[in-house]
């Protein structure tokens, strides 16, 4: 069985249909890709299989279980995660601290995060970072962190609550193509050692093709197109609706997965 089965998903905002009767799967151990220009749908399919938005129409099952109507806290227990951007205001706090908090968060004990819970959940919150590499950066202050190293920190606190899903709304976008890279290969790896599914937007196309298992492309809402690189880079409609918006799909040597 898929581990997340989308059918026939539709959200309509007034009468702009924003994503259009889209059907797909995603298997455990895959990082699939959603990708298409600007408006083609993609934040609007991640907040509806988040349950941040509620969907017009369709179903979204995650092995079995219906999505479709659960609030966002429910499918995230049920484990669907996405990553965090740290905000300003967490900047202070330390790596570990951060993590800290999205383990609270899982646990549901935020509440308790500024008096009693400095040393909660530390253990755990430093084995999350030693998966992303960033176990000796772990009491630094977020804010004095180079920016690659911020977007490893927040994709431990995606692993938080121990996602089968993790959703990842453009995770190299400001990222220089080292960076990139670099990330991109973590997550590949996470995905195979952990065994759990990462779907992600991304706007930058050698990451797409050097580092997914699979695409969807949305264009105007509608799929217009799945498959590995080689179809998808070869897929007349595909490359109908990015000609002209400068994205290249020739594939970039220096991207390459290494992993
Ligand atoms: N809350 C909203 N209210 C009304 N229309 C919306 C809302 N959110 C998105 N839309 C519209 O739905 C369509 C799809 O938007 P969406 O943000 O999902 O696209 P996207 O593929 O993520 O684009 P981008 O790559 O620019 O982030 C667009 O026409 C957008 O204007």
């Amino acid at each position: 069985m898929s581990l997340l089965e989308v059918r026939n998903l539709s959200k309509k905002f007034g009468g702009n249909l924003a994503v259009d009767d889209i059907s797909f799967d995603l298997h455990q151990g895959e990082l699939l890709a959603l990708i298409g220009p600007n408006g083609a749908g993609k934040t609007t399919t991640f907040n509806m299989v988040n349950g941040q938005l509620n969907a017009t129409a369709g179903s979204v099952r995650l092995q079995g279980t219906e999505l479709i109507g659960l609030a966002p806290r429910k499918i995230a227990h049920m484990g669907v995660g996405r990553t965090f951007q740290i905000a300003a205001t967490f900047a202070s706090l330390t790596v570990v601290e951060n993590v800290q908090m999205a383990l609270l968060s899982h646990y549901r004990k935020v509440y308790s995060f500024l008096s009693v819970a400095a040393d909660q959940y530390r253990d755990e919150a430093v084995a999350l970072l030693e998966q992303v590499g960033m176990q000796s950066q772990a009491d630094r202050p977020c804010s004095e962190l180079a920016y690659g190293d911020v977007k490893r920190v927040e994709l431990a606190m995606g692993l938080a609550n121990n996602p089968k899903l993790l959703l990842m709304d453009e995770p190299t976008a400001g990222m220089a193509p080292k960076e990139r890279n670099e990330l991109m290969a973590l997550t590949k790896k996470l995905v195979v050692e952990r065994n759990m599914a990462v779907l992600f937007t991304e706007h930058s196309m050698d990451v797409v093709f050097a580092y997914a298992d699979r695409m969807i492309v949305l264009a105007r809402g509608k799929l217009i197109a799945e498959g590995d690189a080689n179809h998808i880079r070869n897929h007349p409609k595909v490359q109908e609706v990015y000609f002209g918006t400068g994205k290249t799909f020739e594939k970039n040597q220096s991207t390459q997965a290494t992993t």
